[in-house]
């Protein structure tokens, strides 16, 4: 029987950059993950594509296709739903490779209560201050945008404690490293190599 893949989650405030270092990792040849594009009734920004970026939803079929529980796990932040088409999740896991989900942290809740399994990652930064910097610089939101995702962010560092990592991202490069070393390092984790040799025996 196919071993499943690890799923793995990457969780952090707005503008701390997960996006950044997710586009960093996926752009290194030796990146095995799959990555979840998420579905959102956010308005693209400009460049961001549909179906690459993220798929993006009104709010009816948003809302449709939570009734039709094709969402792994779906959140309203900051007055956007944000959610993980559940299909293309198992569907991966299920063919033995890993899977990248970068979302906020009542998503994050959720998907642990479906795979306490899996591998949960905060991204964190290096001071409030330069968190803020961070988003301002982007330009992409709205003064009160800016505002609203700060006072979010002070709620989800102290929900930090719902990951099984922390990593600052102070510099992008050592960001992804450690990213990467804690994938391996859970590959390696005692509890899966022993399940991996329980099937092999299983099957002899
Ligand atoms: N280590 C870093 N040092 C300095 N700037 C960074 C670093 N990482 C990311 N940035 C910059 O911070 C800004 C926010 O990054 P990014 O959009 O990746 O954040 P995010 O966490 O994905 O945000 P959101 O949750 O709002 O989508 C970008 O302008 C990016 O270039
Ligand atoms: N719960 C979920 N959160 C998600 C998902 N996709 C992205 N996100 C998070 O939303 C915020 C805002 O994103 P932005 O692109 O508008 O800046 C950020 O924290 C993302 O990580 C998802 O599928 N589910």
């Amino acid at each position: 029987m196919q071993e499943k893949g690890l799923l793995i989650v990457l969780s952090g405030p707005s503008g701390v950059g997960k996006g950044t270092v997710r586009k960093e990792i996926f752009s290194q040849p030796d990146t095995a993950f799959e990555y979840s594009i998420s579905m959102t009734t956010r308005t693209p920004r400009a460049g961001e594509v549909d179906g690459v970026d993220y798929f993006f939803k009104t709010r009816e079929e948003f809302e449709g296709l939570i009734e039709q529980g094709k969402l792994l796990e779906y959140a309203e932040f900051v007055g956007n739903y944000y959610g993980t088409p559940v299909d293309y999740v198992r569907e991966t896991l299920d063919r033995g490779k890993d899977i990248f989900l970068e979302i906020e942290v009542q998503g994050a809740r959720q998907v642990r209560e479906k795979f306490p399994e899996g591998l949960f990652i905060f991204l964190s930064p290096p001071s409030l201050s330069e968190l803020k910097n961070r988003i301002v610089t982007r330009g992409t939101e709205t003064e009160d945008v800016i505002n609203n995702r700060m006072k979010t962010a002070r709620e989800e560092l102290e929900m930090m404690h719902l990951y099984d990592y922390v990593v600052e991202n102070d510099q992008i490069e050592l960001a992804c490293e450690r990213i990467k070393a804690i994938v391996v390092a859970e590959h390696c984790r005692r509890e899966r190599v022993e399940a991996r040799y329980k099937k092999m025996l299983e099957v002899d």
